[in-house]
């Protein structure tokens, strides 16, 4: 809490800079949207801070196998952070443990109601022991609201989580990079903690530079952030493999914190806590049924759609974990297996994880967005019947 109120207030300092330097400061070359960052320096747009290194178009890798019409990306300056915000940076209480990949609350015609957030809030602090949230990503529909709809719940869950949540992460993945960029922008606006986003999954990007590229435009409209990049596979179909990823990310871009890391190839996971837990970089597990798998080879954090409301669970597991009881590490992991893999047989998406956290929240969360479609009464019943039949999951130990 202390250390998020350092955060804010490195944001606020970061603006205060930014009123402080807008004389001065030149606006990037050809970026029209400059004019909304905090932390703008003074002196021309090509001037890096002392001790970013900026990769121009010549350092960059030449690309493998890829036609000869192929250009690298012209990359322009990534902006920097002032001194102020690298500060507030660092000292941000480290992200670990469990975050919530938040649902959506809809009203019953299809509006977003944020009327329920502040609810939902205190819900996952004292009944889940979950501190930290991921806004407007798989779980959270984010691709199917309206930019405004976005920001209008990134807002709500910055001011309800004020003094009560540590980490506040808002994606910002979208199809068009204008669009990502200006969710960018907003969310460091209203102080989250954090950025992330998808790769662009209709025109998708064909090689690690292109990825590198759209995500270094976004990332740079929030410089004074931390940015993760959201990998889920299954879902965007760009299959670009991490451990290439990291290699010398931070170079192109500076705030690059970490990986949301939504897929099943522990191989690739476990290279890279390998090869880049010393840059402390954040490998952030998202695949919750085989979460005890991810800490067997370092993972320190997770992210996903159960920790709504497996958080208690969840969080014994870390425990036991870190206890070295592997037994009762074992015995939380096959339980919440148990439930996932009958929830799965019945067919589970977004729009189940709502009932669920619907049921055992007593927040109403409405129903998806189409073209997802209401969890049937049967499921909700049934799935209800195998967490009732799973006491170990919902009862904890008294603190
Ligand atoms: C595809 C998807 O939504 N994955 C989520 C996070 O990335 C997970 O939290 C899953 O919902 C969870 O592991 C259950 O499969
Ligand atoms: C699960 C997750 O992280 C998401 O819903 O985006």
């Amino acid at each position: 809490m202390r250390m998020r109120a350092a955060g804010r207030q490195g944001q606020r300092s970061g603006l205060g800079a930014r009123a402080g330097c807008s004389a001065a400061a030149q606006v990037r070359a050809g970026g029209g949207a400059g004019a909304g960052h905090g932390c703008r320096q003074a002196g021309p747009a090509s001037d890096p801070a002392p001790g970013l290194v900026l990769t121009s178009p010549a350092s960059l890798p030449t690309p493998r196998c890829w036609g000869p019409a192929w250009a690298p990306p012209a990359l322009g300056p990534f902006p920097a952070p002032c001194l102020s915000c690298l500060s507030a940076m660092a000292s941000q209480k480290k992200l670990q443990g469990l975050v919530a990949a938040t649902v959506t609350p809809l009203t019953s015609d299809g509006k977003i109601n944020l009327s329920v957030i502040g609810q939902y809030v205190d819900y996952l602090v004292d009944k889940q022991g979950v501190k930290n949230v991921f806004v407007n990503g798989t779980t959270g529909e984010g691709l199917a609201l309206s930019s405004q709809e976005r920001k209008q719940l990134a807002e709500e869950w910055v001011n309800q989580g004020k003094k009560k949540l540590e980490h506040v992460i808002i994606h910002v993945g979208a199809l068009s990079l204008p669009e990502s960029k200006e969710l960018a922008r907003h969310a460091a606006e209203i102080g989250a903690s954090g950025i992330s986003a998808i790769a662009p999954f209709f025109f998708k990007p064909k090689n690690k530079d292109a990825l590198v590229a759209f995500l270094r435009e976004v990332a740079s409209e929030a410089p004074h952030i931390p940015f993760y990049y959201y990998h889920i596979p299954p879902l965007t179909g760009v299959k670009i493999c991490i451990e290439d990823l990291l290699d010398g990310i931070k170079k192109q871009i500076p705030t690059f914190q970490g990986v949301k890391y939504s897929d099943t190839d522990l191989l690739d996971f476990a290279q890279c806590m390998d090869k880049y837990n010393k840059e402390q970089f954040l490998l952030l597990y998202g695949v919750d049924e085989q979460l005890l798998s991810a800490l067997a080879v370092g993972a320190t954090g997770a992210v996903g759609s159960t920790y709504n409301y497996l958080g208690q669970a969840n969080n014994l597991m870390f425990q036991a974990y870190a206890n070295q009881d592997f037994a009762l590490a074992r015995k939380y992991q096959f339980c919440i297996g148990e439930f996932l893999s009958f929830v799965f047989k019945l067919g589970f998406g977004v729009a189940q994880t709502k009932a669920i956290v619907t049921s055992l929240s007593g927040i109403p969360m409405g129903p998806p967005r189409l073209p997802l479609m209401s969890a049937s009464e049967e499921f909700i019943m049934k799935a209800k019947a195998k967490l009732d039949s799973l006491p170990f999951l919902t009862t904890y130990p008294a603190k």
